[in-house]
């Protein structure tokens, strides 16, 4: 059997973008994209793909390997870009709608970006962000994106190339589009949402695009056309993946600007939605929407990209949501572990199922392998649910590498072949991971590792407790204690003291790890993909002092 080699016909590059062609055929007259009053069927979003495909490559010249950036919201321009940008040959680099001027221009420059689509309600961001890059750097050429929404300002329109529109309607559809010369091509760049340092520009190629995509729809078991509402961002790792999945399962994908709990439930009641996905904040905020009915039927929610507190997984599936729960990083594109469900545990009383459905689980299928290690040795921990260590990942869904950062490339990726997460976790004695916090959280008092995240979700079970971060606090007895920053529920009746607080942590927690102070906030500080900034409040938490200089007793230890 040794001269048996892969040949021609067992080698095509593997690329989600196939999928497409497919959708047309099999699922050509069924809706793809709804959005408002505008829907494309499967058969029209491929003929507009391969139009602005064709308009990319040939009228505007962008090459083969050059950027192209979008910074728009979830509307069917962003959709359709996941195909055209790489059908186009180019790579696909989404921007987050809510950062700065000043980060866009970063991220536009150290990309290089040589197309920039813009959404109308980001007009100004990215023109200000194009006005700071420094001179002698090549300047994007931008599009607008618009759709029926008024205020468009006609001046502005000035100062773009065309509309993405005016793309569809002078592209070709018959265009042959740019299959990957090789698998391992890049396909995206993806910077990471920066909550723990500046942003880094994780490149992806085709190869690992296309295993996510269908991993993660086997993992969640995601039926053929589903309808899928885009709560879930897709400039924030391409939407784990599932703009790539919808067109495999010839979903219906339902677009949408903005969202808040009523709109939501609007959405679902109006299409049908059968799935949709998000961080905890959203299930928080579904779980939180006053006067809602539960579901007539079920819908599928898949959480992750933070920790979902127990309680809040309890109050989103007592609505009617089924929760999947995953893990993931941008550096691996989408889901890689996920809280696999046994019918066993159905059983359970609804609590304990909430508190299994919290943690983290099980590689799923197509990730090689995943371990939590001494990040000192490298060996294993053991598995009895207390030895901490950080999680690490291999399998075909790991990036390339991190763009013009070879040194923090290596740093994350070791010569064993692991990727290295900065996720601090235990392996339970089935198998089962959990995280208990981000590396650089993990509070240390007094000798013992506090896992901030343990101690959040016994404070979200607390009935006035909208949200909950917890942080060190510098402190010269201890080394550090646990502060805790909460926002409270709009209809809560009585503000709870400080001290009332403290003993309700003392009833759910060990005393070591009962927060030490706590700080009351009309809303916590959030990163632009919905994420609690802990170091924001970390600073708070150092400028306070020391806990045990504060006059915080040390027999609460
Ligand atoms: N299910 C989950 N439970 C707990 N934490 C999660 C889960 N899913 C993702 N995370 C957290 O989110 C991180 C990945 O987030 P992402 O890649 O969006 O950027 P970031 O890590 O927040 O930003 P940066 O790396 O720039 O600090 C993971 O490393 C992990 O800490």
């Amino acid at each position: 059997m040794e001269n048996l080699k892969p040949n021609p016909a067992n080698s095509s590059p593997l690329t989600p973008l196939g999928f497409l062609e497919r959708a047309a055929i099999v699922y050509g007259d069924c809706p793809s994209v709804v959005y408002n009053d505008t829907s494309y069927t499967w058969s029209e979003t491929h003929q507009r793909c391969l139009r602005v495909a064709s308009s990319i490559a040939v009228s505007l010249g962008i090459k083969s390997g050059q950027v192209v950036s979008v910074v728009a919201a979830n509307v069917p321009a962003m959709y359709e870009l996941h195909f055209a940008v790489p059908m186009a040959g180019a790579i696909l680099n989404n921007i987050n709608t809510r950062l700065d001027a000043h980060t866009v221009s970063v991220m536009l420059g150290h990309s290089e970006s040589k197309l920039v689509f813009v959404d109308q309600l980001s007009q100004n961001l990215v023109l200000d962000a194009i006005s700071m890059l420094p001179l002698n750097t090549p300047i994007p050429l931008p599009v607008l994106i618009t759709d029926s929404a008024p205020d468009v300002d006609d001046q502005l329109h000035d100062r773009f190339l065309c509309s993405y529109e005016d793309l569809v309607t002078n592209g070709d559809p018959g265009f042959r589009w740019v299959r990957p010369k090789s698998e391992w091509d890049p396909i995206v760049l993806n910077y990471t949402s920066g909550t723990t340092s500046s942003p880094k520009g994780v490149v992806h190629c085709h190869r690992g695009a296309f295993i996510v995509a269908l991993d993660s729809l086997i993992d969640w078991g995601v039926p053929k056309q589903p309808v899928y509402l885009w709560t879930l961002p897709m400039f924030h790792s391409n939407g784990w993946s599932y703009p790539w999945g919808m067109a495999a399962v010839g979903g219906t994908n339902v677009c949408l600007r903005k969202f808040d709990g009523p709109t939501i439930f609007h959405l679902i009641r109006r299409h049908s939605v059968t799935h949709m996905g998000g961080a905890p904040v959203v299930l928080n905020m579904l779980s939180n929407t006053p006067d809602v009915e539960p579901l007539k039927n079920p819908v599928h929610i898949m959480t992750g990209g933070a920790p979902p507190p127990a309680p809040v997984l309890h109050r989103t599936e007592s609505l009617g949501f089924i929760v999947c729960h995953g893990y993931g990083l941008t550096e691996v594109m989408g889901v890689v572990v996920s809280c696999a469900w046994k019918h066993e545990w159905n059983r359970l009383p609804a609590t304990e199922r909430a508190r299994l459905k919290s943690r983290q689980g099980v590689r799923t299928t197509a990730t090689a392998e995943i371990d939590i290690v001494d990040p000192n040795t490298g060996m294993s921990v053991k598995r009895d649910g207390m030895s901490l260590g950080e999680i690490v990942v291999r399998g075909g869904c790991v990036m390339l590498g991190y763009l013009k950062d070879s040194e923090a490339t290596e740093r994350c990726i070791n010569s064993k072949g692991w990727l290295y997460t900065g996720d601090v976790g235990v392996m339970h004695s089935d198998g089962y991971m959990e995280i208990k916090d981000r590396s650089k959280d993990v509070i240390i008092s007094g000798g013992e590792n506090v896992s901030s995240v343990e101690v959040e979700s016994a404070l979200y079970a607390h009935p006035a407790v909208h949200e909950a971060a917890v942080v060190a606090r510098p402190d010269e007895f201890w080394g550090e204690t646990p502060c805790a920053f909460l926002s409270l529920k709009n209809g809560a009746t009585r503000k709870p003291t400080e001290e009332e607080i403290f003993e309700y942590c003392r009833r759910k927690l060990p005393h070591y790890m009962v927060p030490k102070s706590v700080v009351f906030k009309e809303e916590l500080p959030k990163t632009s993909t919905g994420k609690i900034q802990k170091f924001v409040l970390k600073e708070i938490a150092k400028a306070m002092g020391s806990s045990t200089l504060a006059g915080v007793s040390r027999s609460r230890m």
